[in-house]
């Protein structure tokens, strides 16, 4: 969907009283889809947002906001980067001679990402800019429910929607200070002979995969015993011992509990065992510390409270089903409400915000059935759906077709790499409830089965698709025999995973 005409063809005029119909605060994937669409359907908008630093803070942002500076692109980038490590080492298998070692320019590579993201967040405004949407360069807060006060002037808006993202948070121990953030890893210097992460979420296991491939010695300290807590029992083992395949040093059930900074500026982390009995140990000569322990929303002194809107028990702005929260002109999208905080998801919320405010479609509302979420570790690891545990839960008859194999590359590249493919079924009406995978080209294939998930494939259609040869792709469509099968919640038939 394009954001429509420049021109306000049939532009609700602002009333009287106010400089806008609806005013944005930040300038992220949420608040410029947002503002531009909204523009687009002839609405008057205006958007304010930080003076642009690599480095978040409540005075420091920039267009494009987290994904663009902070988030996805840098992050993808940087992982890229490392691809090439493990490619070179496949290439030797298929008879490359790399004479003389390849060397990594770890600054070099810094440079040329940073200039890359200033490019894209340059696009973002001027993207406003076209839609003609006043941008406004500061810090918005609210003075009333109708009023955002920016760099001392005063703005009055019929709506405000409020689109301020998410900052990331550390861990509450002892020497804190001294560890650094998802902001600061992405912007390192120096690359870090040894690096700790706390926390294997999303951000703790792609970092973890971009430094080990840089050459990193990388340490992975997790209270649970798998990483990503939340993603299907079977990928999350599946990946780990890939993880650990690579050379990740994998801590799990243990949390840290004490960081010191050494005379030498080195780092020491004491980690203690965490739900389980067992010594303390410390890691030393710790070049950097990353907390990758999750997010808060940006809410702080914002004038938010001062109005009235509420709040969940995390933070975020509560809203109903079109983006509204309690005060009944102010909106909001995006990490600072939602459940799903990724970037397709703070954009289509924009999208659907935008319609429904001012593209005629009262009904439109985000739809949040089939999200696909990747992990771009090494492996990477991309679902769509139900896992298998909330599955059985859920519909009781469930069966899972799942296949392990050795990608074609690697029949003559690094030994020891596999992947993972996983259906997941309902006995009852041979729906697909999920789609999983492990591998390394695991987010490109799974956008095709989000589709057909969203669509509601059935295992007979699945199976009834020409595959594409060779490819690890076409495991997806020759599952014949399942792997396991529950009835009533129960496992009836196969091992559990
Ligand atoms: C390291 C990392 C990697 C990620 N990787 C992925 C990925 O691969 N795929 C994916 O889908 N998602 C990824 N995400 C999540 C994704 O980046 C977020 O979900 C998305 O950026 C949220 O967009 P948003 O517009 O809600 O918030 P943001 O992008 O954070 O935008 C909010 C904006 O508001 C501005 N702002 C805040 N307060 C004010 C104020 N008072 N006045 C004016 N402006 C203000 C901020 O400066 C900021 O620019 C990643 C996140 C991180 C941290
Ligand atoms: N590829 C992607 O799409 C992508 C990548 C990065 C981030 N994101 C988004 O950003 C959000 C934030 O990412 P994240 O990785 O920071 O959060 P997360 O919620 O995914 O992971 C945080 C992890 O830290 C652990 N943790 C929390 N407190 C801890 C403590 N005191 N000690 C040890 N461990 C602790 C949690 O158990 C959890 O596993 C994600 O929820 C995701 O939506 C998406």
């Amino acid at each position: 969907m394009s954001p429509g005409p420049r021109t306000r063809p049939q532009a609700p005029p602002a009333k009287h009283s106010f400089d806008y119909d609806l005013f944005t605060l930040g300038g992220g994937s949420a608040g410029v889809r947002a503002a531009r669409y909204s523009a687009g359907m002839g609405a008057k908008v205006a958007l304010c947002e930080l003076p642009r630093d690599f480095i978040s803070s409540e005075d420091r942002g920039g267009t494009g906001g987290t994904c663009v500076l902070r988030g996805c692109v840098p992050k993808k980038l940087m992982a890229i980067a490392g691809l090439f490590n493990e490619e070179m080492q496949d290439a030797v298998g298929y008879g490359w001679k790399l004479n003389g070692r390849p060397t990594f320019d770890f600054q070099d590579m810094q440079r040329n990402k940073r200039r890359e993201l200033e490019r894209l967040s340059d696009i973002y405004r001027k993207n406003l800019e076209k839609a003609e949407v006043d941008f406004i360069e500061g810090r918005g807060r609210l003075l009333d429910k109708n009023t955002v006060e920016v760099n001392g002037q005063q703005y009055k808006a019929k709506n405000i929607l409020v689109a301020t993202g998410s900052y990331p948070i550390k861990a509450p121990i002892e020497g804190s200070e001294h560890g650094i953030t998802s902001d600061e890893v992405l912007n390192l210097e120096q690359l870090p002979e040894k690096l700790v992460i706390v926390g294997a979420g999303y951000i703790g296991c792609e970092q973890a995969c971009i430094y080990n491939n840089y050459g990193s010695e990388v340490h992975l300290i997790v209270r649970q015993d798998l990483p990503l807590n939340g993603f299907d029992i079977e990928a999350r083992k599946f990946v780990l011992e890939q993880y650990k395949l690579r050379g990740i040093k994998y801590h799990g059930l243990s949390s840290p509990s004490k960081i010191t900074k050494e005379s030498n500026g080195k780092l020491t982390v004491t980690v203690d065992p965490y739900k389980r009995e067992g010594d303390s140990f410390s890691l030393d000569n710790v070049d950097q510390i990353l907390f990758a322990t999750g997010r808060k929303p940006r809410t702080k002194d914002i004038g938010l409270e001062d109005v009235g809107v509420k709040f969940d028990d995390k933070g975020k702005l509560e809203v109903d089903e079109h983006s509204r929260s309690n005060v009944d002109n102010i909106y909001a999208i995006g990490d600072v409400s939602t459940k799903i905080p990724l970037t397709p998801v703070a954009r289509m919320e924009g999208t659907q915000f935008a319609l429904h405010m001012f593209g005629g479609k009262e009904d439109a509302k985000p739809d949040y059935k089939s999200v696909p979420s990747v992990v771009f570790s090494s492996p990477q690891l991309a679902y769509v759906g139900l896992h298998e545990e909330t599955a059985v839960e859920e519909v009781g008859d469930v069966d899972i077709y799942s296949s392990v194999s050795t990608p074609m590359k690697n029949s003559l590249g690094r030994d020891g790499i596999k992947e993972l493919v996983k259906v997941v079924v309902s006995a009852k009406d041979d729906k697909v409830l999920g789609f999983h995978m492990v591998g390394s080209e695991a987010s490109e294939i799974m956008q095709g089965f989000a589709a057909a998930l969203y669509v509601g494939i059935t295992k007979q259609q699945l199976d009834a698709t020409v595959g594409i040869h060779p490819s690890s792709a076409e495991e997806f469509v020759c599952l014949a025999k399942p792997t396991r099968q529950y009835r009533g919640g129960k496992l009836t038939e196969g091992e559990e995973p």
